[in-house]
């Protein structure tokens, strides 16, 4: 209370009397707005205000390492329990969400352990394989692009994760992940289902449609959580396991395999890699969408990319990783495509502890804090001409990935919650850019009286942002294809 009487609150829209803010809120592309208000109140730290519950929205990368990092201590909080009650949806076992301490913890040091940076190398044969196969899958139907790219992912990471092939067409595991990545996006969308709205009214009432539509959800959740485990688990009490990051773990935690697991440790494992999966699919999906929609929008880009990889690979070899460091400016693409369209334009919020003090402004306990990835990445003076796609800011004037310039990293988020997947996910975006650049040209497609088809480049809302549906024409280019 004192601190409160002696610093003013972050700026920020009209607060009603009850409704605070909520006639103010975005509901669509609400980190455009929370961008423009910072613009209009001068401020790149803001404040809102709903049925009160405190928001407060960082705007600047300065921001969020003054809080996020250099505070951690503080506002290394999720919001799940308290604002989103996402735990109703069954995404309550989503780790991601959880709250700060030594539960979600341990979560962290299993999940880092198998994706740290050291450990990720082990996974390229696979990711390999997968990128190789989406290749194929472009050259046989490549109106099909979006599908393809979504089970590059699926496959990946849940071969990654639990051993399984997935099939092609109508695999039961991906229809049901599918199902549920798309309760997850549309009810952590922090414009849809503002979680004060939510916990305040009756379940009868038409805006709470959210607690009907969880109960119902909930078994599904579920299912895509423990029906993979259980058969990675009883394969493993078979000695049949394939080799994956779940054998890895059962096999770390039992000495004799058919030992039975601490019921408490068991959990542990089920929402680690279950979450794992969850936050990979549809992140490495819009990223990889964003990239073929950058490609077709700025030909020059591409044109750059293929010249140097024509001369590093001859035409007439497909990428390996070991090329990376000899392939620079495909790395600035993969930079600039996380930059220019991030995945998860708002991240995952935060929530403070206790109250605190910024830049003259007071931060009430128990906020939730967004880090407003899309402002940071868009901001003028980090990246100048910023709306602009331009791989080469990330290079020097020899052509080489610059240090000194920012990396846009922010795209996996802040403080003790950064994405711990990026070093895995760097390397299937990277191998994908690389390979799709060797194999095809990207091109705006021409309707049947020659006109060319322009793709909109809209974006839908959402805690993960996808292009809108767009045609692309995929033209092979080469003999590249050939040793695959
Ligand atoms: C381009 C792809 C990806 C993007 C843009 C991305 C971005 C993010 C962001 C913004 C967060 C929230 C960070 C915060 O709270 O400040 C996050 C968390 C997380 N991500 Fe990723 N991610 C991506 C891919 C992946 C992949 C492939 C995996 C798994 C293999 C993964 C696993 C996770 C997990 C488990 C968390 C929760 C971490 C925690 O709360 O401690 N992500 N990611």
């Amino acid at each position: 209370r004192q601190r409160q009487r002696s610093y003013p609150l972050p700026p920020g829209p009209r607060r009603l009397p009850l409704v605070g803010s909520i006639l103010d809120v975005p509901k669509e592309n609400a980190h455009l707005v929370l961008q423009r208000w910072s613009r209009a109140y001068g401020s790149d730290v803001l404040y809102f205000e709903i049925l009160g519950t405190h928001y407060v929205v960082l705007n600047s990368c300065k921001a969020t390492v003054d809080l996020f990092e250099r505070r951690s201590n503080v506002y290394s909080d999720k919001i799940m329990e308290a604002q989103t009650d996402l735990s109703r949806t069954g995404w309550g076992r989503n780790w991601g969400m959880m709250k700060y301490g030594n539960y979600w913890r341990e979560h962290r040091k299993m999940f880092h352990q198998h994706f740290r940076e050291r450990a990720v190398p082990a996974y390229r044969p696979r990711s390999t394989r997968a990128v190789r196969q989406m290749l194929r899958s472009l050259c046989e139907t490549p109106e099909r692009f979006k599908e393809h790219i979504s089970f590059l992912t699926a496959c990946n990471v849940l071969g990654t994760m639990y051993g399984i092939d997935v099939k092609p067409e109508g695999d039961p595991i991906l229809g049901l992940i599918e199902d549920a990545l798309r309760i997850f996006s549309a009810v952590a969308n922090p414009g849809v289902y503002l979680g004060a709205l939510v916990r305040f009214l009756p379940a009868w009432f038409p805006s709470a449609k959210f607690k009907r539509d969880a109960a119902a959800w909930s078994p599904m959740v579920e299912e895509m959580y423990l029906r993979p485990y259980r058969e990675v688990k009883a394969a493993f009490e078979a000695g049949t396991a394939p080799p994956c990051v779940t054998t890895e773990i059962l096999a770390e935690l039992c000495k004799d395999r058919t030992a039975p697991i601490d019921p408490i440790l068991e959990e542990v494992v089920i929402n680690t890699v279950g979450t794992g999966y969850g936050a990979a699919v549809d992140t490495t999906s819009a990223a990889l969408e964003s990239f073929i929609l950058a490609m077709m929008l700025f030909p020059e880009a591409q044109r750059l990319a293929q010249e140097e990889l024509d001369h590093v690979l001859g035409n007439d070899r497909l990428p390996e990783f070991d090329d990376r460091d000899s392939l620079p400016y495909v790395t600035a693409i993969m930079k600039e495509v996380l930059r220019w369209r991030p995945p998860g334009p708002l991240g995952v919020p935060h929530k403070s502890t206790r109250a605190d003090e910024y830049a003259g402004y007071y931060i009430p306990a128990g906020s939730v804090i967004i880090g407003n990835i899309w402002a940071i990445l868009h901001d003028e003076e980090r990246y100048p001409d910023a709306e602009s796609f331009k791989p080469a800011r990330f290079l020097d004037s020899n052509g080489q990935l610059c240090e000194d310039v920012p990396d846009a990293m922010e795209v996996f988020g802040f403080g003790r919650r950064l994405c711990p997947g990026r070093y895995f996910v760097l390397d299937t975006i990277w191998l994908s850019i690389a390979s799709v650049l060797t194999s095809f040209n990207i091109e705006r497609p021409v309707d049947e009286s020659g006109n060319v088809i322009e793709p909109t480049a809209e974006y839908t809302s959402g805690l993960i942002s996808h292009p809108l549906p767009f045609k692309v024409a995929f033209k092979r280019r080469g003999c590249a294809l050939l040793d695959m």
